[in-house]
């Protein structure tokens, strides 16, 4: 490679990471929106005794969110995956949500 074929790999690996932090930023802030309002469900529920997890949802988001991942051709098997371990966090914070209110009564 020569020193220009370097300089110019170096100029792309950075444009592309800059792309890549970018992005990163906007998972996190989406992801911040996401807690915010799963937190409202967990209060809601709590306070009307019903359970952290709806397995029903969760089938009807994962069915939903495999076929965006299949048109956006990104691996289905993965968006469940990451959608899973969301709602494993989600369901965790509404348990404890649950317990603190129970305390309360
Ligand atoms: C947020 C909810 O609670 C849980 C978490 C979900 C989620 O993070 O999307 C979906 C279903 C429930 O297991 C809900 O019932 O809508």
């Amino acid at each position: 490679m020569t020193t220009s074929n370097a300089e110019d790999a170096r100029a792309e690996l950075l444009r592309l990471r800059d792309s890549i932090d970018n992005i990163d930023a906007a998972v996190i802030y989406m992801l911040a929106e996401r807690f915010k309002a799963t937190q409202q469900v967990g209060h809601l529920k709590a306070a009307h005794q019903l359970p952290p997890a709806d397995p029903a949802r969760e089938a009807q988001q994962i069915a939903r969110l495999r076929r965006l991942a299949e048109s956006a051709k990104l691996d289905p098997a993965f968006a469940e995956k990451l959608l899973n371990f969301i709602v494993a966090e989600v369901i965790r914070h509404h348990e404890r949500i649950a317990e603190e209110a129970g305390g309360k009564s």
